[in-house]
């Protein structure tokens, strides 16, 4: 990993993004970011990753190849101090690289961070995640706002919910809300916000011809879930192809 820049700390708090430590949130945004370039999550500039630790939450910045970012560009802002911030859609960065503009997805992962106090969330333009929207499009009304899917083992890689302790099972049903895309990244907020309290449980909102935002109490259990929705995005999109149901009725087994 390339090492931080050596600015001096003049006014813009570059501590808070330089440390030996590859768990540091600053190292691991750029670390993580190339490894979910190779996935195509986050090619072209699009998607990305942020995370909180306790107050403070690191962003990286808007419209570079998110796969070659360094240390020295990540953003850093503080929660307490954003929620005394009376213009609720200006922010106000403990630090900011003058060079660039903080990502466009930053109120998008706040409201994961202040909804569910989540500690990491990814957002991604994965093809899979994408033709799943559009699959779900044809799908007809009711259905077009929802992925769901059943008695499929990856499904066991989601926690039940917000402040609900173990995992779903082989029979639970994973639902996934669906947001219609918006012609600004920002703009998505409210609707995002509101598949939150719609879904209480979700740890993701799929977002049309977008992508989807993910999310977990840390950086663990956000990149797990990812990585699982993306599996099953995968299987779902080719069961289509066989014309295979994403929900079948397998009752579960009833020991004798
Ligand atoms: C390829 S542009 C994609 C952006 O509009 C947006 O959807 C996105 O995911 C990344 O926004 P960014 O501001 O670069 O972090
Ligand atoms: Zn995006």
């Amino acid at each position: 990993m390339a090492p931080p820049s050596g600015d001096n700390d003049a006014g813009n708090n570059d501590h808070l993004v330089q440390s030996d430590d590859p768990d540091h949130p600053a190292n691991l945004i750029p670390s993580l970011c190339a490894k979910f370039w190779t996935l195509g999550w986050v090619t072209g500039t699009g998607g990305g990753a942020s995370i909180r630790e306790a107050d403070l939450v690191y962003i990286a910045p808007s419209g570079v190849q998110k796969e070659l970012m360094r240390p020295s560009d990540i953003y850093v802002l503080s929660l307490a101090a954003q929620a005394k911030s009376l213009d609720k859609r200006s922010r106000v960065y403990l630090r900011s690289p003058p060079q660039y503009k903080p990502s466009q997805c930053t109120p998008l992962f706040l409201a994961a961070f202040t909804k569910r106090r989540a500690g990491c969330c990814i957002h991604t333009h994965s093809h899979w995640a994408v033709l799943v929207t559009l699959i779900l499009e044809k799908g007809g009304p009711g259905y077009d706002r929802e992925f769901r899917i059943n008695n499929i083992e990856q499904i066991k890689g989601f926690g039940r919910g917000f402040e609900k302790s173990g995992n779903l099972g082989y029979h639970d049903t994973l639902r996934i809300p669906v947001i219609e895309n918006t012609a600004h990244e920002e703009d998505l907020t409210e609707f995002l916000e509101e598949a939150m309290d719609k879904y209480p449980d979700t740890y993701a909102v799929l977002v049309r011809r977008h992508g989807v935002y993910v999310w977990g109490e840390n950086v663990h259990k956000a990149k797990t879930q990812c990585e699982s929705l993306d599996y099953l995005f995968q299987l779902a999109v080719e069961m289509k192809r066989l014309n295979l149901p994403w929900m079948t009725d397998i009752e579960p087994t009833v020991p004798t």
